[in-house]
């Protein structure tokens, strides 16, 4: 087929267009499968292309290859997610704070922390100096302190060491648990490392502690009211 303004708006150069339409539109994916489902659009595509219009093998090789390889890590993503088990306490932690990730993500992140149980007066974050990790507290109940004084409380469902965690900035408050508490924790290294490197886990985090901080917030202005007598 010759290079012409003329061949290239024909229906056999609007096919080979229509390809790379596919292939630049899934750069603007922001998850994986959309991202995967386009790329392979735009591969199937560029065989037919390669096939019937251009009768080129090589192009179509390397464009079977890429239907090949995405089709491949789908149906490895969704076999993590079919395997994936989940205790209570990770089902209700995932449906607060984690509902964009699949269940084959959201098991990969839970397993690069670990559960655990605290005694009544263990500390999950001391004031002014870097959280060493994130918790998510399941259970039990914990102390807020700025400058020895309790000031807040935090509960089931809510994260320690969010405010701080992703930047390694100093502790804005010492936390220590009032009761026997369960909570899954993370280690800021590990976390760092995960956000920097999956864009789409850094957005889901963000926004499960935006929506965190909002539910202190409503904590602390009902507590606030309840010791004005309100
Ligand atoms: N007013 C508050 N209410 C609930 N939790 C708080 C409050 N202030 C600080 N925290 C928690 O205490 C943690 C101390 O470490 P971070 O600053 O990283 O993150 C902080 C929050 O998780």
């Amino acid at each position: 087929m010759e290079l012409t303004i003329a061949s290239a708006l024909s229906a056999e150069g609007l096919l080979g267009h229509a390809a790379y339409v596919l292939l630049v539109l899934s750069m603007l994916m922001r998850t994986l499968l959309w991202l995967r489902l386009l790329v392979i659009a735009s591969a199937l595509l560029g065989i037919s292309y390669a096939v019937f219009i251009l009768g080129d093998p090589v192009s179509t090789f390397w464009e079977t290859c890429l239907v090949v390889v995405n089709i491949g890590q789908l149906l490895i993503t969704h076999w993590r997610s079919l395997r994936a088990r989940f205790s209570d306490d990770e089902a209700h932690f995932i449906a607060r704070h984690l509902p964009g990730l699949t269940r084959g993500e959201a098991r990969a992140l839970i397993d690069r922390g670990r559960w655990v149980a605290l005694e009544d007066g263990a500390c999950l974050a001391v004031e002014g100096e870097p959280v060493e990790r994130l918790s998510y507290v399941a259970e039990g109940a914990a102390e807020v302190r700025v400058g020895g004084r309790a000031v807040s409380a935090c509960g089931a469902g809510d994260f320690v060491g969010e405010m701080t965690v992703l930047t390694g900035l100093p502790a804005t408050a010492t936390v220590v648990a009032t009761a026997q508490t369960v909570v899954w924790q993370v280690e800021a290294p590990v976390l760092r490392d995960l956000t920097r490197r999956r864009d789409d886990l850094s957005r889901e985090l963000e926004a499960a502690f935006a929506r965190n901080y909002r539910d202190k917030i409503v904590a602390m202005n009902r507590r606030a009211v309840a010791g004005l007598g309100g």
